[in-house]
């Protein structure tokens, strides 16, 4: 096969804390995900899947082993390169951090923070049609407290894929939510990826959102067990 992965994890370890208190807390991690692949990420508490997670996502440095993101290796990268990765992703977490003193398109704009190249008139464009896909048009200027919990996930999400991103971690994205808001909510993060062709990379505890995955990705005692391709 011709095609490289967009994420590459090779023997992964990772440790917290130093001297006696130094816990490892993931093991050997091998995974390749493809351009446009949704996986989930699942596993019991502990397990090791946000720290996983974020170190994919740039948020934290790879410490031993090689995670290549996009053809660029993050073992032993630095603070600048890290934050370049972190541009071409898009995040969405699980108590959606919107700023309250902003409304939907002004939170949305701070998805295009770090694209300087962008005019302010795209941006607001752009934001605007972001949320109207999210079914937001017309709640455009209302802040958060306005919100309900699936619209404000709904902001996150426009939040997170305004700017196109190549790739979208989302660590819980539905545990606030109850069922119908939750349902609702991954099915956009699916329509919207499928359509931009990005990659999602998802930790939920939330069963009833599985099969959205195109992989899910088990993890135990901070390895993996087992990657079941569906
Ligand atoms: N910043 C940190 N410093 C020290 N230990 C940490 C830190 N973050 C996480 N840990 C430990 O690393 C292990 C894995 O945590 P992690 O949050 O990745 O698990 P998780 O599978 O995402 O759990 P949950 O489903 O409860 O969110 C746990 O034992 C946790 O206590």
């Amino acid at each position: 096969m011709t095609h490289k992965p967009i994420i590459a994890i090779k023997n992964l370890n990772h440790y917290f804390g130093h001297g006696p208190l130094r816990k490892q807390v993931l093991f050997k991690i091998n995974l390749e995900i493809n351009a446009g692949e949704i996986i989930i990420l699942t596993g019991p508490s502990g397990s090791g899947k946000t720290t996983l997670l974020t170190v994919v996502g740039g948020l934290r440095s790879p410490q031993f082993g090689s995670l290549q993101v996009l053809g660029q290796e993050l073992c032993g990268a630095t603070a600048d390169q890290l934050v370049k990765t972190r541009r071409h992703n898009g995040y969405i977490f699980q108590a959606h951090n919107l700023h309250g003193s902003l409304t939907a398109v002004q939170n949305v704009k701070v998805g295009l923070e770090l694209h300087t190249h962008i005019s302010s008139q795209e941006m607001q464009t752009r934001s605007i049609q972001m949320l109207e896909q999210v079914g937001l048009g017309n709640h455009l200027h209302y802040y958060p407290d306005k919100l309900s919990g699936g619209q404000k996930q709904r902001v996150a999400i426009a939040r997170a894929l305004v700017s196109y991103p190549k790739i979208v971690l989302a660590d819980e994205p539905t545990a606030a939510l109850d069922s119908q808001s939750g349902r609702d909510v991954v099915n956009l993060m699916q329509k919207l990826a499928k359509e931009q062709g990005c990659t999602i990379l998802m930790v939920t505890h939330d069963h009833r959102i599985l099969d959205i995955a195109d992989r899910i990705v088990q993890m135990e005692d901070g390895k993996l067990v087992q990657a079941v391709k569906r």
